[in-house]
């Protein structure tokens, strides 16, 4: 290697020029130059579609075949000491759980059972596949279901050292961004609590939640429905997820506003649903896809009888309890294959009627206490589970046919696996190439030609600016631009375990959750409206549209300044201009109560 007097360049023999990427693939060879290594992109590019499909077309089959709605159970772990002494009435033998009751011993069937020493790895490993789904361009909802205290939360939203799913679909949905070069994708995220059939943003701007007028507004938002079935809850802010910090950043102040309302209802239980959803933008050329991905931590509610709950929290737990029945015949209906689906009974249903039906997937996590005490609520629970996945379970299929299944299943599993790994080796193979070509473009021309004994004739000699692939700004701005992007039903009562919350909770002086929730609007939350609207090309994307332009209605947040900033005058015109047609449920909700209503019963209750 030698300098010269041309600006410093380095001289190298072109035969000696091998570059040793950090990312492995291509070599950087003599005898590839600009249109060698654009064709090579374009092939592998091409390699990449195909893989893409049929990765998806894999995945697509592999979900049909073990159900588009699938249940699991989880049990929850012995806490009470006492309890460890006595024999569990629920045992569990691989898809199935007895139980033993007074009647005699029942059997329910369900997809999967995580037993009380499984992890949040366990389960969040069932749950990958359906998140792939979704950043496939479907729409999917999980739910988190079972009687009070048995770890729906725990589940959802896990703890520090225990993350949930919510946390790690956030991670798993940016670290596939990041992985996939032939896609961009940009998300967003809401959450919203169903409390007493109204509507409660979580992530609306303070100024919001401080003036009663608003607060109503905000409890009362509508459900509104286009002819293609899409929906949207109106005024529903949607904030940018630039990146996962910010991500975690959100969710963790729609927690914590969710918290502040159920701890100062009650300070046992959730006493309303709480719905995240991730709305996922993907753009592969021309197209853009818009999924959206529900996450929900359904309410649990105590038996009238059991507690003694009277008033308010009779209330509460009727609208749950009637909520939960209504999302049962919503997922029987859909089980069934019926032409009718009850989705209006309930604003649950109605919200989520998009996410249940053709084409979504849905997953329910059906949570069940181990304690004897409580076997009269596991029954009901995995009654709910039992009509959630009737069918199923009433067409038992021989053995030959089990295995056949079985042996379907293990090939589409291998395939998505290989068309992965293959799609994988080829990103960083792009990647590389990539790099190569900007460093090959970065070459002066004049410099090259005079180095060249004449056109198209191999040359001996290579000027090179620099030769660090990963420095190369390009190369950094391809990686960030990747992610840019009539009585109380007797279904449920606390648990043993959550009753001695309880217990601890009425002796205790501080009420640790309502501390937290003082300031929780950290300054760096903040944003600037803005949303683009970018039209489908293809029928089958016409719901995902639909979807798109309603939310230009929305407050899209995007995290950029130290203010929460909302105006309406960045809506995209194109968005606007999208003719819009709209229905609006007529279902009434169970109850409606205004926010500032809801709240001073609240305070009333600290
Ligand atoms: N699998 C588990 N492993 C360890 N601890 C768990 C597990 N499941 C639940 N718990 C613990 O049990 C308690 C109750 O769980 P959690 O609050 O998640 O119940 P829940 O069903 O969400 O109740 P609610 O309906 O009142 O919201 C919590 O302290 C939680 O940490």
């Amino acid at each position: 290697m030698e300098k010269d007097a041309m600006g410093g360049h380095v001289m190298l023999p072109l035969e000696s020029l091998s570059l040793d990427l950090p990312n492995g693939g291509i070599v950087l060879g003599h005898d590839k130059d600009v249109s060698t290594l654009q064709d090579e992109i374009s092939g592998m590019r091409s390699r990449q579609g195909h893989l893409n499909r049929r990765r998806r077309e894999a995945l697509d089959k592999l979900i049909d075949l073990k159900g588009s709605i699938r249940v699991f159970c989880r049990v929850r772990p012995s806490i009470s000491t006492s309890n460890l002494k006595t024999k569990s009435p629920v045992t569990i033998e691989q898809e199935k759980i007895a139980v033993r009751a007074v009647g005699g011993k029942k059997d329910f069937s369900v997809d999967r059972v995580f037993d009380q020493e499984s992890t949040q790895d366990d389960v969040f490993h069932e749950v990958k596949p359906i998140l792939r789904s979704a950043l496939d361009g479907h729409n999917v909802c999980i739910l988190a279901f079972g009687q009070t205290g048995t770890g729906k939360t725990y589940t959802m939203e896990g703890t520090n050292d225990n993350l949930g799913v919510v946390p790690r679909a956030i991670e798993e949905l940016f670290s596939h961004a990041s992985q996939d070069s032939s896609s961009t994708y940009s998300f967003s995220i809401s959450m919203l609590e169903v409390y007493m059939g109204s509507l409660r943003d979580l992530l609306a701007p303070k100024q919001h939640l401080s003036r009663s007028t608003e607060c109503h507004t905000m409890c009362n938002l509508s459900i509104l429905a286009t002819k293609s079935g899409a929906v949207e809850v109106e005024g529903l802010t949607d904030v940018a997820m630039p990146d996962i910090k910010k991500a975690n950043q959100w969710y963790c102040r729609g927690r914590r506003s969710r918290s502040t309302s159920w701890t100062n209802v009650n300070n046992v239980s959730s006493r309303s649903h709480c719905l995240t959803r991730i709305t996922i933008r993907r753009s592969g050329g021309v197209t853009e896809e818009v999924s959206k991905l529900w996450l929900v931590d359904l309410g649990g509610s105590e038996r009238l009888l059991k507690t003694g709950a009277s008033g308010l929290t009779m209330d509460e737990g009727k609208a749950i309890n009637l909520s939960l029945s209504a999302l049962g015949d919503v997922i029987a209906a859909l089980r069934r294959k019926k032409s009718h689906v009850p989705y209006r009974n309930s604003k649950l249903t109605q919200i989520l009627s998009d996410s249940l039906g053709d084409g979504s997937k849905v997953l329910m996590v059906v949570h069940i206490s181990p304690s004897k005490d409580d076997v009269g609520e596991t029954i009901c629970s995995l009654g709910f589970a039992k009509r959630a996945r009737l069918i199923e379970s009433c067409r038992e299929i021989s053995e030959d046919l089990k295995m056949l299944k079985h042996k379907r299943l293990l090939e589409l599993d291998k395939e998505i696996c290989d068309a992965e790994q293959e799609l994988q080796d080829l990103n960083k193979k792009i990647r590389s190439a990539e790099v190569s070509l900007e460093e090959r473009k970065k070459v002066s021309p004049s410099i090259c030609h005079a180095l060249s004994d004449e056109k198209g004739s191999p040359r001996s000699t290579l000027v090179v600016g620099h030769i660090d692939a990963a420095d190369s700004p390009q190369a950094n701005e391809k990686a960030k631009s990747r992610v840019s992007h009539g009585s109380v039903p007797h279904f449920m009562s606390p648990t043993e375990c959550s009753r001695q919350r309880h217990g601890i909770a009425s002796h205790s002086v501080s009420r640790p959750r309502l501390t937290k929730s003082v300031n929780r609007y950290p300054a760096e939350l903040s944003g600037s409206q803005s949303f683009s609207h970018s039209s489908c090309k293809n029928a089958s994307k016409a719901r995902s549209a639909v979807f798109s332009s309603g939310l230009s209605k929305l407050k899209y947040l995007s995290v950029k300044s130290d203010q929460i900033n909302i105006s309406s005058n960045s809506i995209d015109s194109t968005a606007a201009s999208v003719p819009r047609r709209r229905e609006s449920f007529v279902s009434r909700p169970v109850q409606r109560v205004p926010l500032h209503q809801h709240k001073r019963r609240m305070s009333c209750l600290t």
